[in-house]
């Protein structure tokens, strides 16, 4: 029976906290779903929510889907009313998509307490409505809510409501962790034991798992050793709740882990691409640390890992990370031996594996640095200054000295607080003393530097101050608090880079990393 891999990330995904879709949002992470290569795109409950309504709508000519197949998601017909009258099922077909998602009431407790209903009216409803949607020509898959939790208590109930879709007409019956509370051996239990009492293929089952025990990949993939062959998750594991099963965490235990080809060929290796571009949509910062797709998926901090990865990647890393479009990084920090600074110099195109003199001292002075309170971890325009200092060509040579600076912060009357530095520097052999305001101490001490630097390196009217991060740090060894920097610079080449200073003094600080952000967006060959 063919593998079918299907999203939900614009219905369940959409039921999380503070995330909204626009029609265009849902639209566009539609096309991106489907570039990914996933079979099915649940794209919302038409009828209930007038925006999915319209996304159905607007899919019909604005979509040109190449591997997935639009899903309109909706409930079984309301109990006591006809198939044909209910509007809520009327709204389904008027989706026009080729295939609907029912959610049907699967634990006896819900169909008595939440339906107000009896068991065999449910199964009446789940009947009619399966029914009526194969008659109109749709293919349905239905999603037993509750199942594993109405089956642990009411087994024969569980197995009637499957046996009632499946006659009907349903292509998959699928099986609900609706609370997300079960563990992946409660899982395969339910499974074996419903497979058993049917005997019938449990390549029929669906799964579909939220992740309020941290096990909904977990959960999904004990479903498919246990021979489900259909599969339900979100992007980014976005969803009502902590979430549903990570789609892409789904998918890429299956093909890299259990050897099934679910995705169409080429298409596993768009995973971080399409996870940070739905991120984007979704207004939700991605999360570094996701398995596969995070940026520090396969980030390695730890000396004693580099110095292996230096052998072989594969010694520390589970999987080739391109696979899944990603990349493997070498942290320098603290936890760093000479393998982790020789790894990540070479990733910046720098080689201290022919100097090891060289290399000791760059590991000794990261050691020393970061335990001063500096970060390079994310600081790598820094890193790579210091790097440079210890080769035979030198660091890129500074674009002035300092003779002094000042900065004054002046709070006026009317409330406001204006900032102003001067600058007294040595540029190409000319003193030069500039002076400009800012609306804080660094961004007066930056616009001084420019107006000092700009007639010698044009070029700098370019770079742009795009993020500063500050974070003051306890002081350890009886030392007093120390203030850490984070400046990110850019410029319209589409070039970044961070740079780091450390120092008791938060101007001073900046101070530090706005020198080195200049000396390294200003060296001759770009570094
Ligand atoms: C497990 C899941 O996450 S399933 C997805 C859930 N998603 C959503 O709920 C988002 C969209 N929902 C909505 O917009 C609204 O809840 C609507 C339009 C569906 C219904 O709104 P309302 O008519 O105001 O009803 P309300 O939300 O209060 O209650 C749901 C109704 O559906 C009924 N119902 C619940 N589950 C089912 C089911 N599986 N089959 C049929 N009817 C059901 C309830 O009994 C209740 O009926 P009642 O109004 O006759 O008591
Ligand atoms: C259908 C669904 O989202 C659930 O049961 O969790």
């Amino acid at each position: 029976m063919t593998f079918q891999v299907f999203d939900t990330t614009l219905r369940d995904g959409a039921q999380r906290e503070g995330l909204t879709y626009s029609v265009v949002d849902k639209l566009a992470v539609a096309r991106l779903l489907d570039e990914f290569g996933v079979g099915f795109i649940e794209g919302g409950w038409p009828g209930a929510v007038p925006k999915d309504t319209e996304f159905f709508r607007r899919a019909r000519t604005e979509l040109d889907l190449r591997h997935a197949v639009l899903v309109a998601f909706g409930a079984t017909r309301k109990a006591g009313v006809s198939v044909a009258d209910d509007p809520q099922v009327r709204a389904l077909l008027d989706a026009q998509t080729t295939a609907v998602a029912l959610v049907a009431k699967a634990d006896t407790r819900h169909v008595e307490r939440a339906l107000r209903t009896t068991g065999a009216e449910n199964l009446a409803m789940i009947h009619d409505t399966v029914d009526h949607l194969v008659r109109e020509g749709r293919r349905v898959f239905v999603d037993g809510e509750h199942f594993f939790d109405g089956y642990r208590h009411d087994p024969a109930y569980g197995a009637a409501v499957v046996q009632t879709a499946l006659a009907a007409g349903a292509e998959r019956m699928v099986l609900c962790d609706t609370n997300g509370g079960m563990l992946p051996s409660q899982v395969t239990a339910v499974i074996r034991d419903l497979t058993d009492r049917l005997g019938i293929d449990p390549a029929l089952f669906g799964i579909h798992a939220q992740n309020d025990t941290a096990c909904a990949v977990a959960n999904t993939i004990a479903a498919v050793e246990a021979g489900v062959r259909h599969v339900q998750g979100t992007a980014n594991g976005y969803g009502e709740r902590p979430g549903n099963a990570d789609i892409f965490a789904v998918v890429a235990n299956l093909e890299l882990k259990l050897g099934m080809p679910v995705l169409p060929e080429g298409c596993l290796a768009q995973m971080v691409r399409v996870s940070h571009a739905i991120a984007e949509i979704a207004n939700i910062a991605p999360d570094t640390h996701q398995a596969y797709a995070g940026a520090a998926a396969f980030a390695h901090k730890a000396g004693l890992h580099a110095s292996a990865i230096k052998v072989d990647p594969l010694l520390y890393n589970h999987v080739d990370p391109s696979v899944v479009g990603n990349d493997m990084r070498i942290l320098v920090t603290e936890m760093a031996g000479r393998a982790s600074v020789e790894l990540k110099s070479r990733e910046l195109g720098l080689d201290l594996g022919s100097s090891p003199d060289a290399l000791t001292r760059v590991t000794k002075r990261v050691k020393e640095l970061e335990a001063g309170g500096w970060s390079f971890e994310a600081a790598d325009a820094s890193f790579e200054l210091l790097v440079r200092s210890e080769l035979p060509e030198g660091s890129p040579a500074r674009p002035f000295t300092l003779e002094s600076y000042r900065v004054l912060v002046e709070h006026r009357e009317d409330g406001g607080v204006v900032s102003e530095a001067t600058v007294k520097i040595r540029v190409r052999g000319e003193r030069v003393i500039a002076t400009a305001e800012g609306n804080g101490p660094v961004n007066a001490l930056d616009e001084a530097l420019r107006v000092g630097l700009t007639r010698h390196y044009p070029q700098l009217r370019d770079f742009e101050l795009a993020d500063y991060k500050v974070r003051i740090l306890e002081g350890s060894h009886g030392t007093g608090a120390v203030t850490r920097v984070l400046l990110e610079t850019s410029d319209s080449s589409g070039r970044d880079w961070t740079t780091v200073g450390v120092h008791p003094n938060v101007v001073e600080a900046s101070w530090h990393a706005l020198v080195d952000a200049l000396t390294y967006g200003l060296a001759p060959t770009p570094v």
